[in-house]
């Protein structure tokens, strides 16, 4: 073999171990772009899902990104995906947390009694979950997402209320909606109690300003500043009545003190008077005694006439004695019993007096201060006497109800004066149409409950369309403004034995509701 042939060899041979390592080294690269091409599509993908989740993960992701893309050292890619983890894994328990808390909200949702807060599709779906063995961010986080829509959906419906009952459309007043819902009906129930107070003219001016409040939006604090005051009123009527009676009691104690003495007196008198007369009636039968003896043992006729006279002078004395007695006596009695005649007379006056002051009030305490309408109380009264009526005989007995419509706008627009006189102005109109058959009361507010005992449901329901379009043609004038006022009915009647007194008036106040939603001015029946 020459010399050259051998070196011949070795090239051929360096120049296929540097053609293979050529090759080696472009696999190597074909490799590693692939691989950094798996990687970079693994990032994407990863990006995409992890996106928006924490800012500062998204920059180094990002920053990851934009150095795969311009082929860097496997250095620097290790150092970034370091960084990466080292930020994941600081953020894990940042996350642990974060679940527990949502757990924890999640829970209670779940338990609470309060179960008007979240649709019910979505508390079945948190207890559902709650029961899983292990809590991930991928079960809980569609689930928190559902709880802030459902809340959502339920502060819009009570916004939504608030503005369409309360005209406020402040939204801090509609996130504590829960709360105003109540103070509403706080309020609503007050006014009805006040509706049943009526002390006389000293409290009138008082009990008004209470009313016109609680027909207003109030806090918390000034709904309990208006019972405060409400209760010093009746605490003040009550120190009053108390007051009254005392002074009843012990005019009545004094009189009877007074007879008890009379009678003792006289008592006494007729005694002393008896003994006196018994002692005048000896002294007249000793004298008529003596008298006769006289004459008995008389020999001298002139001797006779002087004894006889002497005797009969005494004797006449004895019966003027008796005569003055009797007289005295009489007239004793007779100012004992005239005082006590005219002591009686005043006490009887002021008995009268005492009676028709309870009646009185009895019967405020059954009337509407306001419309002079039988209250509440009066209708639970007769409705009670109505139902025995009917259970009894099974003549036709109606329960309407009616409301006037949008009377809030009333207040709110034309002020709290202008709503008070339209219930005395529909209250009148209520009597007038109905007639002597119907018992009318005001229930509360701007309600009023009515029984047509003997009407039968058409001829019920033909009254009070009557009453319904005669409202309507109220010629109303507030602030130089003519408005027409509506009211809308609900009525139902007894008719089978299962009927009851309440089951009836839910009836009503369901047609009621009806009317109400069905466009209002219209009277529905059961
Ligand atoms: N002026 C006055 N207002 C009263 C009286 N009693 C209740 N109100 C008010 O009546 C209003 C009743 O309003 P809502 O219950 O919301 O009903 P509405 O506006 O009549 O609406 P609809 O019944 O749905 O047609 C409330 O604003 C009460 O404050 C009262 O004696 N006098």
């Amino acid at each position: 073999m020459t010399e050259l042939t051998v070196t011949e060899q070795k090239l051929a041979q360096a120049t296929k171990r540097l053609q293979e390592s050529i090759q080696s080294r472009q696999r190597l690269e074909r490799q590693y772009e692939r691989d950094t091409q798996r990687l970079n599509t693994f990032i994407g993908s990863f990006f995409q899902t992890v996106l928006g989740v924490d800012s500062v993960l998204d920059q180094k992701l990002l920053k990851l990104r934009g150095q795969l893309q311009k082929n860097p050292s496997v250095d620097s890619i290790e150092a970034a995906l370091e960084d990466i983890n080292d930020y994941a894994q600081s953020q894990q328990l940042q996350i642990q947390r974060l679940l527990k808390d949502g757990y924890d909200i999640l829970e209670h949702l779940a338990n609470s009694r309060n179960e008007k807060l979240l649709p019910t599709p979505i508390l079945t779906s948190i207890k559902q979950t709650l029961a899983l063995p292990a809590l991930s961010v991928t079960s809980i986080t569609p689930l928190l997402v559902n709880v802030i829509h459902g809340l959502q959906q339920t502060y819009q419906q009570f916004a939504t209320k608030n503005a369409v009952n309360d005209g406020d459309n402040n939204p801090t007043a509609a996130i504590e909606s829960i709360s105003l819902e109540r103070l509403k009906q706080w309020r609503k129930e007050l006014i009805n109690l006040l509706s049943m107070l009526d002390f006389g003219s000293r409290d009138e001016v008082s009990l008004q300003t209470i009313r016109q409040k609680l027909t207003q939006q109030l806090s918390r604090d000034q709904l309990l500043e208006q019972c405060i005051k409400l209760i010093r009123i009746v605490l003040a009527s009550i120190r009053e009545e108390r007051k009254s009676a005392q002074h009843f009691l012990s005019e009545l104690t004094d009189t009877l003190t007074s007879l008890q003495q009379t009678v003792a007196t006289s008592k006494e008198s007729q005694q002393l008077g008896n003994q006196q007369q018994n002692s005048l009636t000896d002294k007249l039968t000793s004298n008529v005694q003596a008298l006769s003896n006289t004459i008995e043992h008389a020999s001298d006729l002139v001797v006779l006439k002087q004894q006889v006279q002497q005797q009969l002078r005494k004797l006449a004395e004895t019966v003027q004695q008796k005569k003055q007695l009797e007289e005295a006596q009489q007239r004793k009695l007779s100012n004992q019993f005239s005082e006590l005649e005219s002591r009686a007379k005043d006490f009887q006056q002021q008995a009268k007096e005492y009676k028709k002051r309870l009646s009185e009030q009895r019967f405020k305490s059954l009337q509407d201060s306001l419309t002079r309408l039988p209250n509440r109380a009066a209708f639970e009264e007769r409705f009670a006497l109505e139902y025995k009526r009917w259970q009894k005989t099974k003549a036709p007995l109606v329960v309407a109800i009616a409301d006037v419509d949008h009377f809030k706008r009333i207040n709110d627009n034309y002020g709290h004066t202008a709503g008070d006189k339209t219930l005395q102005v529909i209250a009148n109109v209520l009597k007038k149409s109905l007639g002597q058959a119907a018992f009318i009361s005001r229930y509360g507010g701007e309600e009023f409950v009515m029984l047509l005992a003997d009407s039968d449901s058409d001829s019920a329901l033909k009254l009070l369309e009557r009453a319904r379009t005669t409202v309507r043609e109220i010629p109303f004038r507030f602030k130089n403004e003519d408005i027409s006022i509506t009211i809308s009915f609900g009525m139902a009647d007894f008719q089978s034995s299962l009927d009851t007194m309440s089951s009836v008036f839910e009836k009503a106040d369901n047609a009621l509701y009806k009317a109400k939603s069905e466009g209002r001015d219209i009277v529905i029946r059961a």
